[in-house]
């Protein structure tokens, strides 16, 4: 029986480069003489890496991830438009079990890794509005699946662009994006109208916000209403970036410049 090598080894054959992501200690360890560079993927470079890209959220669909790893070496210089990259992930829990073979001109900018890195706030703030949508989405309030909308960045210039529809809970407060008590505030919160409006640093400024974006131009999926309409219209409109939880479809969609970049199931994190 030919070697499995042999008929498998074709996906590594003259790559100009490795993309591990989330690899162990001894894994990255193996790679020390890779004849090729060897980019590391992760939240956190654990690893020590000669190489890294910070992965700012750990998305459960693989072409995402790879998309976004691909995305931050090109940036990062590591890798070249021309290259072929094998990408070793992993698809199921645990340790790396899977090889991809990539063409770097084939990640025409999606925009996942702009989502992150492009915008006013900070990548970390950006995630943890993520994470508190993604909360929001699987447990909802009292079991009941609701829908919110997170403008993230550029708060001055949103704030502008808006009007109360009712009083501000977070007037007086400092209350931060990633502090645990936003998940149980929001959970008691009677009604999740409006937008919630977030500093470049984090801080929660306001919520209850109607958002008033020129409508124009705005060009989002059918089926999707006015609340993904004013999230896309008011990132096309300011640096804000917009992440919405649809209470029709329980999906997550993050908005930049106008644009749908992201969406992601709430059920598969
Ligand atoms: N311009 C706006 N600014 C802030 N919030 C808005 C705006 N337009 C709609 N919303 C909020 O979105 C909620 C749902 O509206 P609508 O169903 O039309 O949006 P949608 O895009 O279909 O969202 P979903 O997928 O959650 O149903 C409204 O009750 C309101 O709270
Ligand atoms: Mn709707």
């Amino acid at each position: 029986m030919s070697d499995l090598r042999d008929l498998l080894g074709g996906i590594v054959d003259d790559v100009d480069a490795i993309l591990l992501f989330s690899p162990s200690g001894t894994y990255h360890e193996s790679f020390a003489d890779a004849e090729v560079p060897v980019i590391v993927v992760a939240g956190e470079d654990t690893v020590d890496a000669e190489r890294f890209v910070e992965l700012p959220l750990a998305f459960a669909d693989v072409r995402d991830r790879i998309r976004f790893g691909m995305e931050g070496a090109l940036d990062a210089g590591f890798v070249e438009e021309e290259h072929v990259v094998a990408c070793a992930t992993n698809v199921f829990e645990g340790a790396i079990d899977t090889v991809t073979r990539v063409n770097a001109d084939s990640f025409s900018r999606s925009g996942v890794y702009d989502l992150f890195v492009e915008s006013r706030a900070d990548p970390s703030v950006i995630r943890d509005v993520f994470e508190v949508a993604v909360e929001l989405g699987k447990k909802g309030q009292k079991g009941k699946q609701v829908g919110a909308l997170f403008v993230v960045g550029d708060a001055g210039k949103v704030m502008n662009k808006s009007r109360p529809l009712s009083y501000n809970p977070f007037e007086k407060s400092h209350v931060h994006v990633g502090d645990p008590i936003v998940n149980v505030m929001l959970k008691e919160f009677s009604r999740l109208d409006g937008a919630f409006v977030v500093s470049d640093s984090g801080k929660i400024v306001s919520a209850y916000r109607y958002l008033e974006p020129s409508a124009e131009g705005t060009d989002i999926p059918k089926g999707l209403g006015a609340r993904h309409m004013a999230a896309a219209g008011i990132t096309r409109e300011t640096n804000a970036v917009c992440i919405v939880l649809s209470e029709s479809d329980g999906l997550v969609r993050a908005f930049q410049g106008g644009d749908l970049i992201l969406e992601l199931d709430p059920e598969e994190y």
